[in-house]
């Protein structure tokens, strides 16, 4: 963490027309903040806390008075903003870093261990050892050959600690004012970024499309390539008595998700499937995405179960936790992802956007929204409109995030959602639905009827879709 941007600096001072010494000497000279100078430390894109392999760095700010002084102590500022900015993340996950173990190159630099203590307000440590990658493989070494018993021994007794550089309290509240200047930098530049011109990986090296959502075709022209259209097809309209039959016609009639409401009758006032019910899908359905939306008091009480079912995604209320917690929303989001699932969460039409805000800035803690546009728990409700403002602001906000808009969805409303910005439509009665009253005498013509209905109610929805995003090709 402490070393990333020593390549870029060599390309300051590491050509032999300027040592490290002099570039040190003439940073320190330059105040905290480097006179207004703003500088993004994301030189290989950046994995915590924005995971955004499309991020570069940047200078902003630059003025004629800023001269190499600036730049370098600029350059210094921005991996230790960006190194707190990693703190933040893990206090917000419970772990508070007391010191940092500093080895390697960034030791030979006061002012790299002064600015990381001050902008941090957490003690150096630096180790006497300074090549920490070979003081790591004689750890590992000495464990291997019996000289400890584990790895914590070893490194207690092989790791010391020579000199301890602390932090200064008035430096740590002038940086505070610095931070956040700092935070608004990758936000603003954030879309410059998604310019594939900009020399950015092509989208699949970028880890951006997921290969079992059907990802892969080239994007839309100006829609960002992560993002693909699809139709969810939400069982709580299907036929229970052959949830899988009805789960397999939709599959092969085009739909991309499975949609499975677990509603406990007391969040919404109807019960509906459990895990058990998820798990049996699984068996049935090896390689479908299994879309589970939580609709329940205390959502936390479900993870573990529902990842033992087989679950692809987790979708909670942020209107079930409770802040300030220990299973509050950020803390379940990621309970949810360490168990290996997709997390996302569900509004109500009442809730804003704000509640999820949290949960999307300055770290993506969820891949995916469920804008409602009916009260959760039931099928065929009328579709709430006003809920496509909500769709609009995230989407502005993020511009590769899995969007749905669920409920009261059908022809007639889809191409609003779409056009509001939805990638994702989730729809029941109207898939399953669209065969009530045509119902044939034999269940061999039943099940063909619902299939021909299915597949032209999903053709509607894909066809709504196509007209914004690229769509999963259909195998
Ligand atoms: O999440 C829900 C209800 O909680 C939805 O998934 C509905 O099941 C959608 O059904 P239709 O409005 O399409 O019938």
């Amino acid at each position: 963490m402490v070393n990333r941007s020593f390549l870029l600096c060599q390309s300051l001072g590491g050509e032999g027309l300027v040592s490290y010494k002099t570039l040190n000497e003439e940073a320190e000279a330059v105040p905290i903040g480097s006179e207004g100078l703003v500088c993004l430390d994301h030189f290989q894109g950046n994995r915590t806390p924005y995971t955004d392999p499309l991020s570069r760095g940047a200078l902003a700010g630059l003025t004629l008075k800023h001269g190499r002084g600036h730049v370098f102590r600029g350059l210094i500022e921005s991996v230790c903003l960006g190194t707190e900015l990693v703190f933040e993340a893990m206090r917000k996950a419970g772990y508070t870093p007391s010191s940092v173990a500093v080895a390697g190159g960034a030791t030979n630099s006061r002012l790299w261990l002064q600015t990381h203590a001050d902008v941090s307000n957490v003690p150096m440590k630096v180790t006497r050892e300074r090549e920490a990658c070979v003081l790591g493989s004689a750890i590992l070494a000495a464990v291997g050959g019996g000289l400890f018993p584990d790895i914590p021994s070893a490194a207690r007794a092989m790791v010391h600690v020579e000199g301890t550089v602390m932090p200064n309290p008035e430096a740590h509240a002038e940086y505070k004012r610095v931070l956040e200047r700092y935070r608004a930098v990758y936000p603003a530049l954030k879309p410059l970024f998604r310019d594939q011109g900009a020399g950015a990986p092509p989208t699949a090296a970028a880890g951006g499309v997921d290969e079992s959502r059907g990802g892969g075709a080239a994007a839309a022209e100006g829609e960002t390539a992560a993002v693909v259209g699809l139709v969810n097809a939400s069982i709580l309209a299907a036929d229970m008595a052959d949830l899988s039959g009805e789960v397999e016609r939709v599959m092969a009639a085009g739909a991309d998700w499975i949609h499975v409401d677990v509603v406990d009758n007391v969040f919404a006032k109807v019960l509906t499937f459990g895990p058990p019910v998820v798990a049996s899908l699984r068996r049935r359905h090896p390689s479908v995405f299994l879309d589970v939306h939580l609709a329940v008091e205390n959502p936390h009480e479900y993870v573990d179960a529902l990842k033992d079912a087989g679950t692809s995604q987790v979708l909670f209320h942020p209107e079930a936790v409770v802040e300030g917690s220990d299973m509050d929303a950020a803390s379940l989001a990621v309970r949810i992802s360490e168990a290996g699932m997709r997390a996302g969460v569900a509004l109500r039409p009442e809730t804003p956007v704000s509640a999820v805000l949290p949960l999307l800035e300055p770290r993506r803690l969820v891949q995916c929204v469920d804008v409602l546009a009916v009260q959760p728990g039931f099928g065929g409700q009328a579709f709430d409109s006003t809920v496509l403002a909500k769709v609009e602001e995230l989407r502005s906000i993020c511009p590769e995030l899995d969007i749905q808009v669920d409920g009261g969805v059908n022809a007639a409303t889809a191409q609003a959602c779409v056009a509001a910005g939805a990638n994702v439509l989730t729809s029941g009665s109207f898939i399953f639905g669209n065969n009530t009253g045509a119902v044939a005498a034999s269940h061999v013509s039943e099940a063909a009827a619902a299939a021909a209905a299915a597949a032209a109610a999903i053709a509607e929805l894909r066809g709504a879709l196509s007209a914004k995003w690229r769509l999963p090709a259909q195998g």
